[in-house]
């Protein structure tokens, strides 16, 4: 468990983070929202220390992160920024083997961690371990910061708009890949995001940060449910309410029993794919069918029920 405690930064005497007290539990993804300026990317930058709190304090599994000097903390704990911060001159192998390597590792060892981490990713070890970062699209690399950052096992991820720069299609891909690779490794993330979409997908909870304190800190379907503050509301926006909460939910969460026409949807869609399908093909249901076998019906009332404000 990491336990944020009071925690305080001041630039020049401005109080940027003011007083922040979080708990994340181990394998759970922290997701922090907040409009620019907040003091999220401070927060987190205070977990590796990459910046001194000026108040405050943090543990790891109990242990007081001033405990050893920060950059062996650092060895410890995955970091990944937007852009992906690669080494330009270093190949994929070498960045993806850079604290392995300063850990003492022995050479087979790398090469057989960079080589399950580049499958994983799924990019040919073959093909591009040997590669300079410029030689790959910007997914690419993105992916490759990743895996060097997972690189030597660490519990604790911290990321910050690590998806910012990729185009929609690879950014979805990206936070797939994401959660695969929490669930097999079970690491803890704590992410940096402006994108609420983002934060309402991968949290399983969520930071609302506004002029450097925590306003609510809670799971997704209750910030949908219960903003605690105006400022909260207003982040999530009052259109996209019901699809967010339909983004929460899976098909399998509302299925019937029963027959329907046209194109069906697989049990692991989300309730608002589902839901945006009946809309644009008039259906009043969809068939449900898993590597081909019917399991039943998704059916537009039920869908538009569940976007309902919860009780
Ligand atoms: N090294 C620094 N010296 C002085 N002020 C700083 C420094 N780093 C950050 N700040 C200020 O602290 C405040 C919080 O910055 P921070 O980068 O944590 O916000 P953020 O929520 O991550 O913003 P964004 O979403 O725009 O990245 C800002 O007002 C910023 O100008």
């Amino acid at each position: 468990m990491i336990a944020i405690e009071g925690l305080c930064k001041d630039y020049e005497g401005r109080r940027v983070v003011e007083d922040v007290s979080l708990t994340i539990g181990r394998g759970e993804i922290v997701a922090v929202v907040g409009t620019s300026g907040s003091g999220k990317t401070t927060l987190l930058r205070m977990v590796n220390r990459l910046v001194e709190p000026s108040a405050g304090r943090v543990t790891i599994e109990g242990e007081d992160t001033r405990a050893q000097p920060p950059h062996l903390l650092r060895r410890r704990i995955g970091y990944v920024i937007q852009g992906n911060g690669l080494f330009p001159h270093r190949t994929v192998a070498q960045n993806i083997g850079t604290v392995p390597r300063l850990l003492g590792w022995d050479r087979a060892r790398i090469a057989a961690r960079v080589k399950a981490l580049l499958e994983i990713f799924q990019l040919d070890p073959a093909e591009f371990a040997g590669r300079l970062p410029h030689e790959l699209s910007g997914g690419q690399q993105q992916r490759v910061g990743v895996a060097r950052a997972l690189a030597a096992e660490p519990h604790l991820l911290l990321m910050d708009e690590p998806f910012g720069a990729l185009d929609p299609i690879i950014r979805a891909k990206a936070q797939e890949d994401l959660l695969a690779i929490q669930k097999s490794f079970g690491t803890t993330i704590m992410l940096v995001t402006h994108d609420m979409d983002e934060a309402i997908a991968l949290g399983t909870r969520i930071a609302v940060m506004d002029q450097g304190r925590v306003l609510q800190y809670a799971p997704p379907e209750d910030i949908i449910a219960r903003p605690a503050t105006p400022f909260v509301d207003a982040l999530l926006g009052r259109g996209d309410r019901p699809f967010r909460l339909l983004s929460l939910g899976h098909v399998r969460d509302l299925l019937e029993p029963g027959t329907a026409q046209g194109e069906p949807i697989g049990p692991e869609a989300s309730l608002r794919e589902a839901f945006a399908e009946c809309l644009w093909s008039g259906r009043d249901a969809l068939p449900v069918i898993e590597n081909g076998q019917a399991l039943g019906i998704v059916r537009r009332e039920a869908l538009a029920r569940q976007a309902g404000r919860p009780q």
